[in-house]
């Protein structure tokens, strides 16, 4: 069985939510469907304001769906799911903490914030490359580096699901390769599943297992792209026809190039 189901899922955003009562209701989800394993990494692409954070949010628990079924784990997600980590697009740690301090956010909102979390917070941090910053301030560290920050913040807790909102997009592209690269191996160390919303047809290829391309709002899903490049990636591997072929679907999907056009490009 699925770890995850994502079962006729709708989300209509009334009037009253959008706090405006000359505002027509926001169809932001239509009828979106899909499956994921445990231990997979599916990347979900759409166009922007196609409903993709607001998916992330209902998986959550955060807000409720209007209709449809979301099951993580065999468990219908009614009220907030407690084991997730959420990584945003800006990392949103304290200023006046230092980055251990950051990364035990969590556990101090769970009350578990002990001596073994300590160690793991550390052990989190070293294994991204921060070892030698634990009692350094957010100002003091780079964007990527205030990312990887955020990462271990999502992870100290052991999560089974990891969400990620364009987690690298507000980062350079050097930036952003070296954070997928780090992504591919953290999560095979860890072994949690991911849900990770993005822009970027490239990155979405590189660091997944399977694709799910939406619509445009009200989101439907267009395609699932299933990613068979082999582990462990790098980024040798954008340059293969595998690599090229699955960008090529993932851009006919989001309508960028039509199927005709694509065929006369790889003859
Ligand atoms: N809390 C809310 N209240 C009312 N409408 C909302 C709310 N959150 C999102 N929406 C609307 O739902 C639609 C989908 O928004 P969402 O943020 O999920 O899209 P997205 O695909 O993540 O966009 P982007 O890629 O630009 O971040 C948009 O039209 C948005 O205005």
């Amino acid at each position: 069985m699925a770890f995850g189901t994502i079962k006729n899922v709708r989300k209509v955003f009334s009037a009253a939510e959008l706090k405006s009562r000359s505002s027509e209701p926001v169809v932001a989800l239509d009828d979106a469907n899909f499956e994921f394993d445990e231990g997979e990494l599916v990347a979900l692409l759409g166009p922007s304001g196609c409903g993709k954070t607001t998916l992330l949010r209902i998986v959550a628990g955060l807000i409720q769906k209007t209709s449809g079924s979301v099951k993580i784990g065999g468990r219908e997600i009614t009220e907030p799911l407690g084991d997730y980590g959420f990584v945003f697009q800006s990392p949103s740690l304290m200023p006046w903490r230092t980055v251990l301090d950051n990364v035990l956010f969590t556990m101090e909102v769970l009350r578990r914030n002990d001596k073994a979390a300590r160690a793991r917070a550390a052990q989190l941090l070293d294994m991204v490359g921060l070892g030698d910053f634990l009692r350094a301030r957010p100002h003091q560290l780079s964007g990527g580096m205030q990312q990887r920050v955020a990462l271990c913040r999502a992870l100290i807790h052991q999560p089974k699901l990891l969400l990620m909102d364009e987690p690298f997009g507000a980062l350079d592209e050097l930036t952003r390769l070296e954070m997928n690269d780090l992504l591919l191996r953290i999560r095979k160390e860890i072994g949690a599943t991911v849900l990770f919303v993005t822009h970027s047809i490239s990155e979405a290829v590189y660091v997944s297992d399977q694709i799910i391309v939406f619509s445009r709002r009200p989101a439907r899903v267009a395609t699932k792209i299933p990613i068979t490049l082999p582990y462990p990636r790098t980024q040798r591997i954008r340059f293969t026809s595998d690599f090229t072929r699955a960008e090529r679907l993932a851009s006919e999907a989001l309508g960028i190039i039509s199927p005709v056009e694509a065929e006369g490009t790889a003859a």
